[in-house]
């Protein structure tokens, strides 16, 4: 009965064929599953894969050196552009476009070696501090020239790094970390910026010798920082000497900005606890930000941070490292006395309008060598109304081929604040 069964089954063509291409079916499964895996097995034996996440340090790096690498210009069809901002001394913003590869796959060679690049985007999870996806960047190579990620990595760092050498780098608080804005920028001599007699000396010589006593306040349990308040009218050098400051120490800076909207308390604090090595924290304004505050109601201002929170972050209590805070305000009669009480504010440093001192090495080093024009500059000064250095500065910029023009118009730095502009003038 059996036997019948199965002579009338295999006899069925029906049947055969169906089983024969069951039988087929399986075989190609098998050798699909087979290839697959043999594929895998030589991914992973041949290739390997370096994987650098939007969260590490290394990736603006890689982004940069990939940039400038040819496989932005030759070889790739989809790319992205990532605009950084510089802001010049005098204001003006320019832009640059950096061409980088897009989401997706791309080829390119480094000493010899072929490299495949692939940019992912996360569409799911963000970056809650920035607002943007997470990326995963992937290299990939064949095993013998895993040393190739080195090599490259270390190309990709020292060219992020020689952009920065000589340079002072700025940072602007992003969320709850600190990212450069803009190109580092070209370090300001601090011979440029001119000061009363003695005042920079001394504030260098006290950073200086804060810098070098680390063991010192260690030893003795006090908080590693010093903080410095410059203050005076606008125009007089406040910023562009903290800027020189910076450069002449090779320190970067840290612009908080406390009218940021949405800063809290907590972030303010976690801020200035995170902040890059070797960097000057400045707060620019600081009568500005709480007095702002009373009227904010209805002008949807919406920083959160509160005097309190604002003496605690300064205080840092969770912090021990180096910390060197730069306040700047141009009306120190604003400042709650608690702020500027010593051990938040160490020294305070007055800059004002220029005085003769400044007037005529301001003269002469727009003018090098006419020191008897220089002298004839600021007896036109004397008497007249208080200019500031950058008034100085204006005038000197408007007649910058014609120092006795520049003597000759004095009166107009006065007609200049009242709005009406500056004639050059021809001489003879
Ligand atoms: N003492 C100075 N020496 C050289 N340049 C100066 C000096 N003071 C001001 N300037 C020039 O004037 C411009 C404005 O200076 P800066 O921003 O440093 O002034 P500030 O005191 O910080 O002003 P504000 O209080 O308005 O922020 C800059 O371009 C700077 O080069």
């Amino acid at each position: 009965m059996e036997s019948g069964f199965l002579d009338s089954v295999t006899g069925n063509p029906y049947f055969s064929a169906g089983f024969g291409l069951i039988g087929v079916g399986a075989g190609l499964a098998v050798l699909r599953q087979g290839m697959q895996r043999g594929f895998d097995l030589a991914r992973r034996n041949l290739l390997v894969t370096l994987e650098i996440p939007s969260r590490d340090k290394s990736y603006p790096w890689f982004l940069n050196w990939i940039s400038h690498a040819n496989v932005t210009r030759r070889n790739s069809q989809q790319l992205a552009v990532e605009t950084s901002f510089r802001q010049h001394t005098n204001g003006s913003i320019t832009s640059t476009f950096n061409l980088v590869p897009g989401p997706g796959k791309h080829y390119f060679k480094f000493k010899g070696v072929w490299l495949q690049v692939e940019r992912q985007r996360d569409g799911r999870l963000m970056d809650l501090s920035t607002g943007n996806p997470f990326e995963t960047v992937t290299l990939t190579t064949l095993s013998r020239d895993r040393s190739i990620f080195q090599t490259l990595l270390k190309d990709a760092r020292e060219a992020a790094l020689a952009k920065e050498t000589g340079k002072t780098v700025m940072y602007t608080s992003w969320g709850s970390e600190w990212r450069p804005f803009g190109l580092p920028r070209k370090r300001r001599l601090l011979e440029s910026v001119i000061l009363d007699r003695g005042i920079a000396e001394s504030i260098m010589q006290d950073v200086e010798d804060f810098i070098s006593n680390e063991a010192w306040y260690n030893k003795r349990g006090i908080p590693y920082r010093r903080g410095y308040l410059l203050y005076g009218p606008p125009g007089s050098g406040k910023t562009s000497f903290i800027q020189a400051l910076a450069g002449h120490l090779q320190y970067n800076i840290c612009i908080l900005n406390l009218s940021e909207r949405g800063l809290t308390d907590d972030r303010l604090n976690h801020l200035l606890s995170v902040a890059p090595e070797r960097s000057l924290m400045l707060l620019e304004d600081v009568d500005a930000a709480f007095a702002k505050r009373k009227q904010s109601d209805q002008e949807g201002f919406q920083s959160m941070v509160t005097f309190s929170g604002l003496l605690n972050a300064l205080d840092g209590v969770a912090s021990s490292e180096e910390r060197i805070i730069l306040m700047t305000t141009n009306h120190i009669e604003l400042l709650d006395q608690a702020l500027i009480r010593p051990g938040r504010v160490d020294m305070k440093v007055y800059l004002g309008d220029a005085t003769p001192h400044q007037i005529r090495r301001m003269f002469l080093r727009f003018y090098e060598g006419k020191t008897d024009l220089a002298d004839d500059f600021v007896a036109a000064l004397e008497g007249k109304p208080p200019v500031s250095t950058a008034q100085l500065q204006g005038h000197f910029v408007t007649y910058k081929a014609d120092p006795w023009a520049a003597v000759k118009c004095v009166s107009q730095l006065f007609h200049n604040s009242l709005g009406s502009p500056a004639q050059p003038v021809t001489h003879a």
